[in-house]
């Protein structure tokens, strides 16, 4: 079997990214409005720094404005409710996405809850979950979107039919994936964790997505020939190699054991350069929604 395709998630984000910058300007211009993102980030998780100042970056590129509030992580509920409420009010923030996981002792559901939906840019609030699970319109999820982008950028419109695989269950990408792939007309299965003889159902997958959040959990034989794989997992781990692993070095794979894998799917995300670029630059196009609805331009 030759070598499985790789999908471009570079290309394809930076094509996003040139799209969001050329509706920004067009705003600006004939309606004076500037989308505007606020992100969240509580407590000093290393690699959550890395993905909010990429998310600030690549806001202010596509000429965004864009705040980040950092808090401690022994931040009080109600200091963090009480940011939430601010930036609901805010009529320069159009979309607000707090960093998750947040540290032990806050309550997840109360904050996302406290977002407004209409400016819940994470897709993360009942009311976007609600609307995308009837097929109304929504602040869908960012990776969720850009995995369809990328699934897309392979199989076209042809998803009719297909037998799709979501292993994972998250509010923030295992769901929302399967509601897409619904939407889409996929006959979807959603695995998880409590799965009886996870392999099988894999291999039955023509569009097999892993969400897991399992270094390489998933293996070549678990893959049918021809497969399309998405990757969501963004994993760190030590180095293979032994003198750079001592040396505390990390690298980031994904949820399928990748080498391997190229061998058997007939297209594959990498990891990095797959569904975490596509995840922030949908969430740069969600905002631009999200700031166009607020102003009832849509
Ligand atoms: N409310 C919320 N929404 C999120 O969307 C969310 C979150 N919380 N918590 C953390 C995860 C993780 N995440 C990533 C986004 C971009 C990259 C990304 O850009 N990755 C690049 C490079 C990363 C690198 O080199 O370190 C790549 O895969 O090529 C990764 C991971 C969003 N998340």
């Amino acid at each position: 079997m030759s070598q499985a395709r790789i999908i471009d998630g570079k290309a394809l984000s930076d094509r996003i990214q040139d799209e969001v910058t050329a509706e920004v300007a067009k705003l600006k211009a004939e309606h004076g409005l500037t989308p505007g993102l606020a992100v969240v980030l509580v407590g000093e998780d290393p690699a959550s720094q890395v993905y909010v100042r990429s998310k600030g970056e690549r806001s202010k590129a596509a000429g965004m404005h864009s705040v980040t509030h950092r808090l401690p992580a022994d931040v009080a509920q109600a200091e963090l409710i009480a940011l939430v409420e601010k930036l609901n009010a805010d009529p320069a923030i159009h979309g607000i996405l707090v960093q998750l996981p947040l540290p032990k002792g806050l309550d997840e559901k109360a904050v996302i809850t406290t977002i407004s939906p209409d400016k819940d840019v994470d897709g993360l609030h009942v009311v976007n979950a609600g609307r995308l699970s009837q097929g109304l319109p929504a602040l869908v999820p960012c990776t969720p979107v850009g995995s369809m982008v990328m699934l897309r950028d392979v199989l076209g419109d042809n998803l009719a039919g297909k037998r799709a695989v979501v292993v994972g269950r998250s509010i923030l990408v295992g769901r929302p994936i399967a509601q897409l792939l619904l939407q889409a007309d996929c006959t979807v299965t959603i695995a998880h964790s409590r799965t009886v003889d996870l392999p099988a159902v894999c291999r039955e997958a023509d569009i097999l997505v892993a969400a897991v959040g399992r270094p390489r959990m998933i293996q070549a034989d678990w893959i049918k020939p021809g497969a399309t794989v998405i990757d969501v997992g963004i994993n760190r781990v030590p180095f293979d190699d032994p003198i750079k692993a001592a040396e505390g070095k990390t690298k980031l794979v994904g949820d399928v054991a990748y080498k391997p894998a190229l061998q058997v799917a007939g297209a594959i995300t990498p990891v990095p350069g797959g569904v975490g670029l596509m995840t922030v630059a949908c969430l740069l196009q969600n905002t631009v929604t999200a700031a166009k609805r607020i102003a009832g331009l849509e």
